[in-house]
């Protein structure tokens, strides 16, 4: 159980060195998933917004491509229709959503910056798919309370992508719970927050990764005894919480 611990905590120490945002145990076997599976399936649109957002200062914030071939797959998977994504930045996920939507589907995206969506967005364009995304510019939390609001609103959803402001997530999920339908998904995104989740209290963690961490804890521990939601956390690149509404 030590040697476990000890294991544990030093795999957490090594991820803050690694760069990119998988979770494996080595660099070497990433690589691997993306040459051999990722890359060769991409649709040219990902890609090319994928290689526009790696000249952009904050491109770490971006969705993974191992993950964006997951959210694709996923929504065909599960025939999403209606949809809302909290956190955009330049679109990856945005994108990923979209292309995988029938041609009537609607993504509610929201993002306080508009300005990095509109970098991705004539990448969108040429992609065809901009028609399904109607995008809110400002905090996500006042809309969805305005959802809320709205009888009409509630279980219209088939998919929810949560990837913004982590200290939020426990207060979206009492929202977004109303707004999904029984038997839709909402995926939280960055649930095992750069490794950090099992990091011991003295780590040299980045400051913001601290400061987030705490409530990414507190999150994990409020969705796995919440009885509204079956859940399943996948190891896909910050590690992604899926939560299926049961009731
Ligand atoms: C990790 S990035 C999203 C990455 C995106 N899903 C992608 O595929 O590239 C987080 C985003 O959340 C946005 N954000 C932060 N706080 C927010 C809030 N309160 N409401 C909406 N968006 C917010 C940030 O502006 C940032 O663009």
């Amino acid at each position: 159980m030590a040697a476990n611990n000890q294991d544990q905590q030093s795999q957490a120490g090594r991820h803050q060195e690694v760069g990119h945002k998988s979770l494996l145990q080595s660099d070497a076997l990433y690589q691997y998933i993306l040459e051999t599976s990722v890359y060769p399936r991409e649709p040219e649109a990902m890609k090319e917004l994928r290689e526009l957002t790696a000249k952009h200062p904050w491109n770490l914030m971006t969705t993974s491509a191992d993950e964006g071939q997951f959210l694709n797959m996923l929504l065909k998977l599960i025939n999403a229709k209606n949809t809302m994504e909290i956190g955009v930045y330049t679109g990856y996920s945005l994108l990923a959503t979209a292309l995988a939507l029938p041609d009537n589907g609607k993504i509610l995206a929201m993002d306080i910056n508009r300005e990095n969506y509109e970098l991705g967005l004539p990448v969108i364009q040429k992609a065809g798919v901009a028609h399904k995304i109607d995008f809110k510019e400002g905090p996500a939390m006042p809309v969805l309370d305005k959802l809320v609001e709205d009888q009409k609103n509630h279980g219209s959803y088939d998919f929810i992508f949560v990837d913004a402001d982590k200290d939020n997530y426990i207060n979206y999920h009492e929202r977004l719970i109303k707004l999904v339908k029984v038997g839709g998904l909402i995926g939280y995104d960055n649930t095992l927050w750069n490794g950090s989740v099992v990091a011991p209290p003295d780590a040299s963690l980045r400051k913001y990764v601290r400061y987030y961490r705490d409530f990414v804890l507190e999150l994990n521990k409020a969705l796995a005894v919440d009885s509204r939601i079956e859940i399943c956390m996948l190891p896909v690149g910050d590690g992604i919480t899926l939560c299926r509404r049961i009731k």
